[in-house]
């Protein structure tokens, strides 16, 4: 497998089984990774899930799990279950970060199976600053993403993701093997649409993100196979 291939992860974001059937199949052979997020997760109540892992594919789910401690620590031991490789939570509280990081360990071990790796969200990718002023908190988007960032691995979290205008920073802070998750990636002839802190594939890599999340640029391409393995060889030229 080239190193490309294992840096991009596509969002299969459709309401629709069969568009994404559709979409995984087209591109199975140039992505082993995709992500399951809220919109197909509720409309097919899982179903992609079970149908990337008849493929084989790694599965990102991203619902972004946000509650009180023992909620959010009963999803993540739910989604363990599942199997999938990575899993998003909000960047929240410590006491709900430490259950959910602790929690996932014990029940990987309990399975005998491999422990996902739990993100945090920072500060989505579709946030500005004034935005964060609109909503009372004094900070840029890039001290908050830091600061959760630090925050998330100060709980046992094993990652964050974050936009990867910042990512360079949030290696720094906290370190190499800390993964970071880059959402907001767009090659120079994309539409933005609601993204508002943006970075092309080449740029992402070199400021040092591990994974690169891509949804409409490569499902909304009139040839998504064609799209996603330009991207590959983007982040292999990078
Ligand atoms: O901060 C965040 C966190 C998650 N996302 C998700 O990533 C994809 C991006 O899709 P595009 O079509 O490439 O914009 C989407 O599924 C989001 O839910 C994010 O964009 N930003």
């Amino acid at each position: 497998m080239t190193e490309g291939i294992e840096k991009l992860i596509v969002a299969i974001d459709t309401d629709d089984f069969d568009k994404a059937k559709e979409l995984i199949d087209k591109l199975e052979d140039s992505v082993d990774i995709f992500k399951v997020g809220l919109e197909q997760y509720v409309a097919t109540r899982g179903k992609t899930v079970d149908y990337l892992k008849e493929k084989g594919k790694k599965i990102f789910l991203d619902l972004k799990f946000h509650d009180i401690p023992n909620t959010m620590k009963s999803a993540v031991k739910a989604a363990v279950r599942d199997n999938v490789w990575l899993m998003t939570i909000h960047v929240s509280d410590m006491e709900g970060m430490k259950q959910c990081a602790q929690i996932a360990k014990e029940e990987a071990e309990r399975l005998n199976i491999e422990k996902p790796l739990i993100v945090g969200v920072t500060v989505l990718t579709s946030l500005s600053n004034e935005d964060l002023q609109d909503i009372g908190c004094n900070m840029t988007t890039e001290e908050l993403a830091i600061k959760r960032a630090k925050l998330a691995k100060e709980a046992g979290i094993d990652g964050v993701v974050c936009s990867a205008k910042e990512v360079d920073k949030i290696v720094k802070e906290c370190g190499e093997d800390f993964v970071t998750v880059c959402p907001g990636i767009r090659p120079e002839t994309s539409e933005v649409g609601d993204q508002k802190r943006v970075v092309t594939p080449a740029d992402a890599i070199k400021k040092g993100a591990h994974y690169l999340v891509v949804g409409r640029p490569i499902t909304k391409s009139e040839d998504p196979k064609k799209s996603a393995l330009d991207i590959v060889r983007e982040i292999e030229n990078a």
